[in-house]
């Protein structure tokens, strides 16, 4: 039971003394667990709660990247889990709320991918060091990762990351899921060059902000999409997959390190529905896919296989079972999680505040758009233009402007763009995003709003653009 107001919880009470009243933390540092080697500490702590672990001996690691001896992390709102090769040691500080042993672990199956991997980044650096042409000849492997909800996709890629990082291997990382951004806000696609250390306390790390950072930050490219599936809006999911795939491909062609380490690319849990697998095609064919990796379906792996695993193509699809320790996620966990992501873009998090500033802007001052969803036009047919079977959602705009702000926007995040406010409209729904803002208030009567931005100054004059995702998260303000 906890006190309101002060958000005191109840102190565990140790099960081995019952009415000392010492919280866990204390015991469990008297008999820290132990892994055996090959073995993987499952864990998940809530969003209440926090973890502290430190690893006393052995060798450790969290997907991939290799934890220090003695280095403290805390954990808040996760579900992860530790592994070790030959065995270790750690000290738990806190109780999650679920913790056990597994021994039965896919590590060893990822271990070997990374290592096929590997192989192919070392072919290609060897052919372009040998090389004098501009751009490098030889591209590392570029891999795409499909699978059902839940599967183990991002885990996986967080694996590869990892290990290829600790190899020397510069690799990039999109993100095609808008449900969960990486280095960014939920809502978003994202490329990004990896080579230093992720931050396994925050999933892949941190982007730059203003305060300073134990692990280095990295610089995503990012696009806002806008909405939680691909299916909301193909026409504008596929074109910024295009748009992304241009950028990058241009980006690894000026670097050949980076060139060599190739593409891990993330997908949403959409791509793996057949009557999606256009996304699937779409997205090979732009990013030049060459390995398929499928997480945990039987039937889209031998689907993919029919398609992709022909004489005349040149990509391997490849199965990969999915790992035990993936939990399924309910909404109210998702929900929380998205809301942390806004709350940190602003605010920081403990290790690391920020100091967001806060402007009252005119409205005449602004120009704010909002993202047509097209799947409200898919009853087309019905419709007297669509019976000559013209599909009329490639008609609708992809944004339309919002003059004046209404109250609607109370609490939403606004991306700002790359782009002049007298841009297109389908210009500026491809432009990359410089940041977000938060809307604290809209004032209707006196025609003007208040802002929350990460950084203080004059709001650029640029478009702002408002989608369904994130959703609205309660105030982050007062
Ligand atoms: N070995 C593991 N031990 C503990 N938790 C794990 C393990 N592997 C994955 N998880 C957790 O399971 C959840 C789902 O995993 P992950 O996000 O990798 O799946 P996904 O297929 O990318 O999901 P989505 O379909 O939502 O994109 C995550 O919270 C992740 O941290």
């Amino acid at each position: 039971m906890s006190v309101p107001g002060l958000q005191l919880t109840e102190l565990n009470v140790c099960p081995s003394c019952r009415n000392c009243h010492c919280p866990l933390p204390s015991h469990s540092e008297q008999s820290p667990p132990k892994l055996t080697n090959r073995c993987e500490w499952r864990f998940e702590v809530g969003f209440s709660e926090s973890v502290e672990i430190k690893i006393l001996s052995g060798t450790a690691e969290i997907l991939g990247t290799e934890l220090p001896l003695g280095h403290k992390y805390t954990f808040i709102g996760t579900k992860l889990s530790i592994y070790t090769h030959h065995g270790c040691v750690l000290e738990c500080r806190g109780s999650p709320s679920v913790e056990y042993t597994a021994e039965e672990t896919p590590i060893p199956t990822y271990t070997n991918l990374h290592f096929a991997l590997s192989k192919l980044r070392l072919q290609a650096s060897e052919q372009n060091s040998t090389s004098t042409s501009t751009p490098p000849p030889a591209s590392g492997p570029r891999m795409m990762i499909i699978g059902p909800l839940d599967a183990g996709k991002t885990s996986l890629i967080k694996f590869l990351t990892g290990y290829a990082i600790r190899q020397g291997g510069k690799p990039c990382i999109v993100n095609l899921d808008p449900r969960e951004g990486v280095l960014s806000l939920p809502g978003t696609l994202t490329a990004t060059t990896f080579s230093t250390i992720m931050d396994v306390e925050e999933g892949f790390g941190t982007s730059p902000t203003s305060g300073p950072s134990l692990v280095p930050v990295k610089l995503p490219l990012v696009y806002y999409y806008g909405f939680e599936s691909p299916e909301a809006n193909p026409r504008l999911y596929k074109k910024l997959v295009s748009r992304m795939a241009l950028a990058v491909m241009s980006r690894l062609g000026e670097d050949t390190d980076a060139q060599s380490s190739g593409l891990l690319i993330d997908t949403p849990l959409q791509f793996s529905i057949p009557q999606n697998y256009d996304l699937i095609q779409h997205s090979v064919a732009d990013f030049s896919v060459t390995t398929l990796v499928v997480v945990g379906s039987e039937r889209l792996y031998s689907d993919m296989l029919r398609r992709y695993d022909t004489p005349t193509s040149s990509i391997s699809v490849v199965k990969i079972p999915k790992s035990g320790g993936c939990v399924d996620r309910d909404e109210s966990f998702l929900k929380l999680s998205r809301a942390r992501q806004v709350k940190e873009y602003f605010f920081g998090e403990p290790k690391r505040t920020l100091s967001p500033y806060t402007m009252t802007v005119e409205f005449s001052l602004l120009r704010i758009f909002r993202l047509n969803d097209s799947s409200s036009m898919s009853n087309t047919s019905l419709l007297p233009g669509g019976l000559d079977g013209v599909d009329l959602t490639t008609r609708l705009p992809l944004l339309e402007r919002v003059n004046p702000p209404t109250a609607m926007l109370t609490h939403c995040v606004l991306a700002l763009l790359h782009c002049d406010v007298d841009d297109p409209v389908d210009v500026m729904a491809e432009a990359s995003v410089m940041g977000f803002v938060y809307v604290v208030d809209v004032e209707e009567q006196k025609h003007r709003m208040k802002i929350l931005a990460p950084v203080a100054g004059r709001l650029p004059n640029r478009p702002l653009v408002v989608g369904m995702w994130p959703e609205a998260t309660g105030s982050l303000v007062g």
